[in-house]
């Protein structure tokens, strides 16, 4: 696939309506109303949404009480179903056990501890819980996926690249020499100029790779299905876009790059904490060499 492609639907990937960066209005969805996964939530498009313990499902709840592959939630025509996976504790709607069963907005699903609420997509509710989404995991700047949601989303696609034995890529991104630019326009036009790095970042990221706003002026893309060499070229063509592209701060024409580091999952480099280090290493070296450019881990 190549960084333009863009598959169907996902569940917490796409944003909501509004800003520049977000999506139309979504479908129906589960948001996790009480225990492990509170605020967590999943649209429910083409894809039916698995919901369990593996790090794997498409609404992640990693407790005791919920099996790996607990129940699906999928569209069916007009309608929504629940079908319970063969869970050691039955999957329940309404208190009712249930082996399959349509769902109705605000029915209360029970998955082990926790608790989903149905939301369908014509409920006035399902606005709020997209804020709500939007503003626990989005930058509040550039839409992208806050740090802290990266963080999770990262541990997730680690472990799902290993266990499939599939490459998995980062590049983290910083501006390069933004201080000046803050010191001569100020600190609102620089805020300008990263919404507009963000936006670069967004146009050329394929539907399945998940960008986020990491630091101040420091952003990072995770590329499944990517191994260094496939990482490097998106990377490559990122970075001459935004260097090619006009930046006017201050009503000034401008140049502004970046440079990036990249590393892949690795034996070596199996873990969150790993990858980050490398890529950030690889980072300091595109840095060193005069900015700019792109730089592979060593
Ligand atoms: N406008 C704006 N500036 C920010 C934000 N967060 C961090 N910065 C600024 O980003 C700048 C980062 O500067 P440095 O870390 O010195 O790096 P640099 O000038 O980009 O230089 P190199 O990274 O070495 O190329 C500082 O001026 C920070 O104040 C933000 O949210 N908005």
């Amino acid at each position: 696939m190549t960084p333009h492609d863009s598959s169907p639907d996902t569940t917490q990937r796409t944003l909501p309506s509004g800003g520049p960066l977000r999506s139309p209005p979504r479908t129906a969805c589960v948001v996790v109303i009480h225990g492990e996964g509170l605020g967590r939530r999943a649209d429910i498009g083409h894809r039916p949404v698995l919901v369990g313990r593996s790090q794997e499902a498409d609404l992640h709840i990693a407790h005791r009480s919920v099996s790996r592959e607990h129940c699906r939630i999928w569209r069916d025509g007009d309608e929504y179903r629940v079908h319970d996976l063969r869970a050691t504790n039955t999957t329940r709607v309404n208190d009712q056990i249930i082996s399959e069963a349509t769902l109705t907005d605000g029915d209360h699903i029970a998955i082990g501890e926790s608790i989903l609420k149905f939301i369908s997509h014509t409920s006035v509710e399902a606005r709020y819980h997209e804020e709500i989404y939007q503003l626990a995991t989005h930058d509040a700047l550039t839409e992208l996926y806050n740090r802290r949601h990266f963080s999770e989303l990262i541990e997730r696609e680690i472990a799902r690249a290993l266990r499939h034995q599939r490459p998995l890529a980062l590049c983290i991104i910083d501006v390069d020499l933004f201080k000046p630019v803050n010191d001569r326009y100020g600190h609102a036009t620089g805020d300008g100029v990263l919404q507009q790095i963000a936006l670069l970042i967004h146009r050329h990221v394929r539907n399945d790779d998940i960008a986020a706003r990491i630091g101040g002026e420091e952003f990072a893309v995770l590329l499944p299905e990517c191994d260094n060499y496939a990482a490097g070229s998106f990377a490559e063509r990122l970075r001459e876009a935004i260097a090619a592209t006009r930046f006017a701060p201050g009503g000034e024409p401008r140049q502004i790059t970046v440079s990036i580091g990249i590393a892949a999952l690795s034996e070596g480099c199996g873990t969150r904490s790993r990858l980050m280090a490398a890529a950030d290493a690889a980072l300091y070296r595109a840095k060193s060499q005069g900015r700019n450019r792109v730089c592979l881990e060593d």
